[in-house]
């Protein structure tokens, strides 16, 4: 893929895009099979390709610059701003929110925060949207000093970014390469950005996690539904569910369905969408979500599921959760995962459930990241 910001040097966030698009692939596929088929030589489906460009449906622009000429983008290693606002990787409907939000940051006179001085206040902008061009806008700021400036100035926001359905400020107060803090003010009436995914209104707040690439991820939530229901089991738990899409995905009127995750907000927004979708709580044909740590959930929920799914951050599962799989009745297990060297080691915690089928899906073109899911079975 063509990259202006590349050839100039400007930015090398995508360490691979010199690669033709079909062999980044292959790599990819090669990388997850040297390490997972030691583990039972899963049959391999065809991978999940992306399209190469407008794939992102979330922007993490560092601001910094001048007041009145701010830049979007990232900081070179002095410390100065770098604009990357026509990035390839972003849909058209995300490039021209921020080029307007740049407009706005300069209209209103945002203090842009310098990284080598300590100064200034605008840190961050995050900007996430969804297939219709919706969007959700959030301004990460140091302190509280110039939250007036863009409370005062939603009217002028709304009509330079009239799809901006969510708009937050996040507060950011420590000098470290830490995005976002633990503080949000809502700045809209609408608190959630709706996510249409496979004809399913997941709904994800401004901290929530979501996968960045929708199109794949439709894909990579099909794939999991299918094999759920080829096992057809009675009970599924899906930990570290995030706004829930493993677990609205497998719903069925036969079966009873949970979710855990420790980000009670996530928790929220899948009770919020399972609400919506007429789901019932409890029964057959339910879906429920609960805030917890996936590591404590066996302990959390009664019984044991016929297929658990688990989907967690890099670090793979806590040793406990593999012990615990390994030693109970669950029958399945789909492990969805975006590091295949702690899925390989987590395998080797649980040689009773051996892969049976593997997808790779790739989320994220042109760098060495992806995403693998396996289906395992025991015995
Ligand atoms: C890779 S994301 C997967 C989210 C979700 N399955 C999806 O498809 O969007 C990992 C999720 O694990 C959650 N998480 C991190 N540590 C956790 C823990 N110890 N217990 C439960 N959830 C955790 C994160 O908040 C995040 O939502």
């Amino acid at each position: 893929m063509e990259c202006g910001y590349y050839d100039r040097d400007l930015c090398r966030s995508c360490t691979v895009i010199e690669v033709p698009y079909a062999r980044q692939l292959a790599r990819k596929q090669q990388l997850v099979r040297d390490l997972v088929d030691s583990h039972g030589e899963p049959r391999w489906l065809e991978p999940v390709a992306s399209v190469e460009a407008g794939f992102r449906n979330k922007a993490k622009m560092v601001v910094a610059g001048k007041v009145g000429a701010p830049t979007l983008g990232i900081l070179d290693r002095g410390g100065r701003g770098i604009d990357l606002r026509d990035c390839p990787l972003y849909p058209e409907p995300l490039t021209r929110a921020i080029h307007a939000l740049a407009e706005f940051i300069a209209r209103v006179r945002l203090l842009p925060y310098d990284v080598a001085k300590r100064r200034g206040e605008l840190k961050h902008l995050i900007v996430t949207g969804n297939p219709d061009g919706r969007l959700m806008i959030r301004f990460v700021l140091r302190s509280t000093g110039q939250l007036a400036k863009i409370r005062d100035n939603t009217d002028l926001l709304r009509e330079l970014v009239p799809h901006a359905d969510v708009l937050s400020v996040n507060i950011q107060p420590e000098h470290k390469a830490v995005i976002e803090g633990a503080e949000e003010i809502l700045l809209s009436r609408q608190g959630e950005l709706i996510m249409p995914v496979n004809g399913i209104d997941l709904r994800v707040r401004p901290r929530s996690f979501f996968q960045t690439n929708t199109r794949v991820t439709e894909q990579l939530y099909r794939q999991v539904a299918d094999w759920v229901d080829a096992v057809d089991p009675a009970s599924v738990w899906d930990l570290y569910c995030g706004v829930g899409g493993f677990a609205l995905h497998v719903a069925a009127p036969t079966r009873e369905v949970a979710g855990t995750e420790i980000s009670a907000e996530a928790v929220a927004s899948a009770r919020d969408t399972a609400r919506a979708m007429g789901l019932p709580d409890e029964g057959p044909g339910s879906v429920r979500f609960l805030a917890d740590d996936a590591a404590a959930t066996p302990a959390d929920l009664p019984g044991t599921p016929e297929l658990a799914i688990v989907n967690p951050p890099r670090r793979g599962l806590e040793a406990s959760l593999c012990a615990w799989l390994e030693n109970s009745s669950v029958d399945h297990v789909v492990y969805s995962s975006c590091n295949a060297t702690t899925l390989a080691r987590d395998l080797g915690r649980m040689p009773s459930l051996r892969p049976v089928e593997a997808r790779l899906l790739d989320m994220f073109p042109h760098t060495g990241h992806y995403e693998v899911a396996v289906l395992l079975r025991r015995g």
